[in-house]
Parts: C-alpha cells; sequence; structure tokens
C-alpha cells in the first residue's frame, strides 16, 4: 500500500523535494539551486519555468533515493517563499518572470498605497504593513510599467501556487500564501474587496481560497510524464514557507516561537485570535493550523547577507570553514557591528532605503571579524522582533531555531545569547519540507489531525542551547549601539536615494 508523503519547498535560493514515511523517517531529500535574476539595481525576478523543471529534477532524485516507485507516494503537499507574484493569462501561460519577495522596484507604489490610506486603515483593511516584493504592488507596478502584460493578465499566484498549478492543473490560493500578497484580511480570511477596489485592481485576478491541508487534485498525465509522479497521486494546497516551518517544527501553539535563518530570518509566533501590532512593524497572517493566527518578524537578508560577505567580499563559499573563523573572534566582533539592511528593512523600521553598514572598522579587524559581526548583526535583527513580540503581550516560552544559518552550532548560540533565552534545535531536517509532507498526510488521511502527525513525525531535541551568561552582557550593550546606528542614518539613507544624487555609478 503507498504510504510515503512528499513535501516540496520552492525556497529563494534553491528547490528542495523530501520524501517521509509516516514515522517521519526522511527516505529521500533532494536539492537544486537556481539564481535571483537582477536585470536592473533592486529588481528580483525568477523563472516559474525553471522552479517547476528543477521540482521535477528533485523529485525524481528524491524518489531514486527512497529506492521508491510512483506508486508508493501517497500525498504531495507544498511550501515555498512568501509573497511574490506569478501573473499568467488565459491560457495559464505566464506572462512575464516572477516578482519575487526581495524586490525593491515598488518603493513608489508603497509610498502612493501608504499616502491614500492611513496605518490604522491599513490595519483595519489588511492588519499588515504593505511593503515592496508584496504581491499587490508588484502588480500594480506591472499596471503602471506594463500595460500591455497588466491587460492579459487573468490571475495572479504565488510562488508554490504556480507549481502546484503546473502538478494539477488548477489555479488556486490557500490562506496562508495569500496572508503575504498585501491584498487579503487574514482577520476575515478573505481577499480584501475594499482594499483592491482602493487601488482600483479587480479582485477577480485573485484565486479562490483554500485550506492548506485540503485535497487540491491529483497529478496530471503531463506532470506525470515530467516529474516520474504516478498520475492521480493526490496533492493538498500547502502553504507559504514560514508556516509550514513551523509544522514541521511542531509549532502551532501560543507560548513556542519559530526562529529561522534562511534567506531571510523571521520570528513566528502562532497567536489564537488576529492580533496585529497598531504600529505595523511586523505581520499578522493565518497559520496553517485551524483557527490559528500568527505574528511575524521579518529580517529581508539574514543568510543572504552572509552569503553575501562570504562570495562577494572574501570569495569563500564554505560555510563550515567561515563559522570556524568567526569562532575565533570573541562575542562582540570586538566593537565591530552590522546592520544587515542590504536589501531594506522590513521589522522592525519597514524602510526599503535601509542600507548595510560595517560600523567600528578599525585596523584589528579581519574578515573572520566582519563574517562574525554579520551574524551578530542578523541575530540582533531578530530580537528586534522579540522585543515587538513582547510588546504585544507575546509569551515566548521555548524558541525552536531552523533554516540553513541553525546548522551552524555557532549561529545558533549566538541567538540563545542575543535573545537571552534558551533555544532548542530539531532533530529534524528541512522542516518545511517536513511541514509540507506532513500535512499531505494529513489531507489523504494518514494523520487523523495537525496534532497527530506531529506528534508521530516532529522531534526537537531535548536539552536546549543555554545563554552563556558573559556573552549576554557583551550583547546586551552592543545590542544598543545596534539599536541607535538606524536612527542615526535613517536621514542618510533617505539621501543616498534621493532623486538629487547623481552618483549613478557610471565609469567614465
Ligand atoms: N553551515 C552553515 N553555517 C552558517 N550558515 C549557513 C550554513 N549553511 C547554510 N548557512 C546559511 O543558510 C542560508 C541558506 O538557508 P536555507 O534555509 O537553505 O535557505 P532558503 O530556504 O532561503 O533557500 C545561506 O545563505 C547561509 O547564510
Ligand atoms: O519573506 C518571507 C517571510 O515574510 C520569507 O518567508 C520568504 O518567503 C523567504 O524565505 P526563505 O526562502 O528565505 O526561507
Amino acid at each position: 500500500m503507498s504510504s510515503l508523503l512528499v513535501g516540496i519547498d520552492i525556497g529563494t535560493s534553491s528547490v528542495k523535494s523530501l520524501i517521509m514515511n509516516s514515522s517521519g523517517q526522511i527516505m529521500g531529500l533532494a536539492q537544486q539551486e537556481y539564481d535571483i535574476q537582477i536585470p536592473k539595481a533592486g529588481y528580483a525576478e525568477q523563472d516559474p519555468a525553471v522552479w517547476w523543471r528543477l521540482t521535477c529534477d528533485t523529485l525524481k532524485q528524491a524518489m531514486r533515493q527512497a529506492g521508491a516507485k510512483d506508486a508508493d507516494i501517497s500525498g504531495i503537499g507544498f511550501s515555498g517563499q512568501m509573497h511574490g507574484l506569478v501573473a499568467v493569462d488565459e491560457s495559464g501561460q505566464v506572462l512575464r518572470p516572477a516578482i519575487i519577495w526581495c524586490d525593491q522596484r515598488t518603493i513608489p507604489q508603497k509610498e502612493a498605497l501608504e499616502s491614500a490610506l492611513s496605518v490604522e486603515q491599513l490595519g483595519a483593511l489588511i492588519q499588515n504593513p504593505v511593503a515592496t516584493g508584496f504581491q499587490l504592488l508588484s502588480l500594480l507596478w506591472i499596471k503602471e510599467h506594463e500595460p500591455l502584460i497588466y491587460r492579459n493578465i487573468r490571475k495572479v499566484m504565488s510562488p508554490k501556487d504556480y507549481v502546484r498549478y503546473r502538478m494539477t492543473g488548477e489555479i488556486a490560493s490557500e490562506m496562508t500564501d495569500a496572508s503575504g500578497t498585501a491584498a487579503f484580511s487574514p482577520a476575515s480570511r478573505e481577499w480584501s474587496r475594499r482594499l483592491l477596489e482602493a487601488v482600483d485592481v479587480d479582485p477577480e485576478l485573485f484565486p479562490a481560497v483554500q485550506e492548506p491541508w485540503k485535497h487540491s487534485g491529483t497529478v496530471t498525465r503531463q506532470a506525470a510524464e515530467e516529474s516520474g509522479l504516478a498520475k492521480g497521486t493526490p496533492v493538498v494546497y500547502g502553504g507559504a514557507d514560514q508556516p509550514m516551518q513551523a509544522i514541521g517544527n511542531g509549532i502551532i501553539h501560543p507560548g513556542t516561537i519559530s526562529c529561522t535563518i534562511g534567506t531571510g530570518g523571521q520570528l513566528f509566533a502562532p497567536i489564537d485570535a488576529p492580533v496585529y501590532d497598531p504600529l505595523l512593524r511586523s505581520h499578522s497572517y493565518v497559520h496553517a493550523f485551524p483557527c490559528r493566527w500568527y505574528l511575524l518578524g521579518a529580517t529581508m537578508s539574514a543568510g543572504l547577507s552572509l552569503k553575501w560577505l562570504a562570495n562577494q567580499i572574501l570569495g569563500e563559499t564554505d560555510y563550515r570553514l567561515l563559522d570556524e573563523k568567526a569562532s575565533t573572534i570573541p562575542a562582540g566582533s570586538e566593537k565591530l557591528l552590522f546592520l544587515p539592511y542590504l536589501t531594506g528593512d522590513r521589522t522592525p523600521h519597514m524602510d526599503p532605503y535601509a542600507k548595510g553598514i560595517f560600523f567600528g572598522l578599525t585596523l584589528k579587524h579581519s574578515g573572520a571579524h566582519m563574517v562574525r559581526a554579520v551574524m551578530e548583526g542578523v541575530a540582533f535583527s531578530l530580537r528586534d522582533s522579540l522585543e515587538i513580540f513582547h510588546s504585544l503581550g507575546v509569551d515566548a516560552k521555548k524558541i525552536i531555531v531552523s533554516g540553513g544559518g541553525a546548522k551552524s552550532a555557532l549561529w545558533s548560540q549566538m541567538l540563545a545569547d542575543i535573545l537571552e533565552q534558551d533555544v532548542y534545535a530539531s532533530r529534524m531536517t528541512e522542516q518545511a519540507c517536513v511541514g509540507a509532507a506532513l500535512i499531505a498526510g494529513v489531507g489523504v488521511g494518514q494523520f487523523d489531525s495537525i496534532e497527530q502527525g506531529i506528534a508521530q513525525v516532529v522531534q526537537i531535541h531535548e536539552e536546549p542551547i543555554r545563554p552563556q551568561g558573559r556573552n549576554r552582557d557583551v550583547y546586551r550593550q552592543q545590542y544598543e549601539v545596534y539599536r541607535a546606528l538606524y536612527d542615526a542614518n535613517q536621514r542618510l539613507f533617505l539621501e543616498l536615494e534621493s532623486p538629487d544624487n547623481k552618483n549613478e555609478g557610471v565609469i567614465q
């Protein structure tokens, strides 16, 4: 009898396909990387056809690794990078490259929307801030700059919804990814027709919204040929990467928090009512668990900051080696600080103009100091999110760390020291894929409920990583300077981007 579950994560840097059994044993795991295309400074695009092709490749690899036949797969679930825009025409053809979450071209659309609607009005309509790279703003950009394409758009989709459409032929959205489009009200769990009316966008462009664990169709004949899956294999809607990762870590009830360092960094706290920050410094979205929402603090460039330093500045690609080097530097990087705003900031400043800064450089600082300072800067940024959660009365009894950055013992220790709390690591790997496979198991009836699936699959280390007293004290002081750095530079960030600034990087 078929009983293997598949979880596919359409990440920012790669697609991962995972095959597990009902006890959570990973039987096969394959990953294929892709780049972010930057056709112009501030743009970030990807080709949806590449997502689909590499999904098929990784599925075949994972099945080979698992020694599984197509008939062994009982259900498929998806996880995916959030906020992005895939636009398709009447016949379901992609009209232009996807504009993804870290794209920053929509500063004018963001500012126009924010001057038309107050923070209070946005809070009432969508309970969230709008940020560059969010689907609705990207759609407004196409409307303004590519009117011929805009006219042909029949539906817009989030990245993983497009890949699922290629697999099943059905165009649909689900609550968790709809939440991150800026066109959806998580509190009322429906597209915000009032907001769409206010920006003159046809609500019909947005697909019907489903629950993540529900059956969304089956693998089509063509998808079967391309992916090696069996035609007719059941597929569930799946969810955005943050809630899927939370499910894969067993985080469904208030009190336990997920802390992720992937390309971006996120702090995620389940809540049992759609509470939101009245200052809109963090996000409030629908969770992939019945009647639950979550608060999300987002760092735009987390792992991406380290990747930038490693690849573009130090010419080193081995993260383990960088870890080793950073371990030789004392906590606080001998007073070197890094502000990780390489692609602007979301939480807490929601400022697309913000820039990265190394602050405090002296002759004694080496590449290893810079690596450590980058890791610390990312952890400080996640602490900013924790401070906001505390201010909203959200309890963090337990913090579970994951994402590529959590593979580093040093980075995980820094999180404990800087968040000033025990943090727990998972015994599993690729929790977003695990979450996607788990809800597929719920959808096909292999688990009675998400809770039962979690009890059967998820394993967290019992021993926490504890804050180290001396480091904590150093970081407490360093955090004060970190906080002040943005305030001291906010005006200068704006000045750099002013239309009067003639510095356009042209070589004479
Ligand atoms: N051993 C390691 N030490 C430190 N950082 C690491 C290590 N391995 C991966 N990373 C970080 O994790 C990031 C990738 O995380 P991942 O969760 O795989 O990304 P995504 O899901 O966004 O595609 C890299 O950019 C890197 O900064
Ligand atoms: O932007 C957010 C959440 O707001 C991320 O969840 C993105 O979806 C990217 O995630 P990674 O690919 O960095 O894991």
